[in-house]
């Protein structure tokens, strides 16, 4: 199945500033963009990197689109009905009759996974995130569209009921673990394995075990 990863590039992971700069960020998004691709990949399925601008990585296509979020995966939605779109980028999309969406900040995804979402049936099947997200979809039906930001677990609900699809949801800790701020950075260090992990290892991060949540401290 085509998996599209959305990622912005430019200045990306804004809620990690306090503990990372803009160019550590960059490097840290495109580590964890690489845990994505390889998860996608040794699970079988075909990843396309939805960018804002060019990003460089090897294994898989990249699609430029430099409209937000929301409009830039309602693109790529849009070729399940042939309503949108004629160029070759997602032809896929249309013959296969389904596509999945994953976030590029899923740093704990698996190969297993990856195939637990993909095998999932329903026309559309959610893997939320936390607090209200949506990490990951596969979309099977014509008419569902995307709305992200704020609680868009729900939002997706509720336009997958309008339009009459069969919701399944995917109960996952690693696709629901998205890394958006720094309290997320334990988790990387404990249940990562991969390039993420590497790199917060090797900028110095190390748990911070104290009583209570383990967090996160850096080397000076
Ligand atoms: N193609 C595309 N991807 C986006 C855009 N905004 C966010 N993303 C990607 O969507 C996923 C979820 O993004 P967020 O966690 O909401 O945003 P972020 O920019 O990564 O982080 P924050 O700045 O902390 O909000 C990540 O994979 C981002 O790279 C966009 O405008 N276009
Ligand atoms: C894109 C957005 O991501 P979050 O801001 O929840 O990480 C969402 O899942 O709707």
């Amino acid at each position: 199945m085509r998996v599209v990863v959305p990622y912005a590039g430019r200045d990306p992971k804004s809620r990690l500033s306090e503990r990372l700069t803009e160019s550590e960020r960059r490097a840290f998004a495109r580590a964890m963009l690489r845990d994505v691709l390889d998860a996608i990949e040794a699970a079988g399925h075909d990843p396309v990197v939805l960018a804002t601008e060019p990003v460089s990585v090897s294994d898989a296509d990249v699609v430029v689109d430099d409209r937000p979020l929301t409009p830039a995966v309602n693109a790529v939605l849009a070729r399940l009905d042939g309503s949108d779109g004629d160029g070759p980028a997602f032809a896929d999309v249309a013959r296969d009759g389904e596509v999945a969406v994953a976030m590029a900040d899923l740093a704990l995804a698996t190969p297993e996974a990856v195939r637990r979402l993909a095998d999932a049936e329903g026309t559309v099947v959610v893997a939320p995130g936390r607090g209200g997200g949506t990490n990951a979809l596969v979309v099977r039906h014509p008419e569902f569209r995307v709305d992200y930001h704020g609680a868009s677990y729900r939002d997706h609900r509720r336009i997958a009921e309008e339009v009459g699809a069969s919701v399944r949801v995917v109960d996952s800790m690693r696709l629901s673990t998205d890394v958006d701020e720094p309290s997320d950075l334990a988790e990387v260090l404990l249940h990562g394995g991969g390039e993420s992990r590497r790199w917060l290892r090797e900028a110095g991060f190390e748990l911070n075990i104290r009583g209570g949540r383990v967090g996160v401290v850096r080397e000076a």
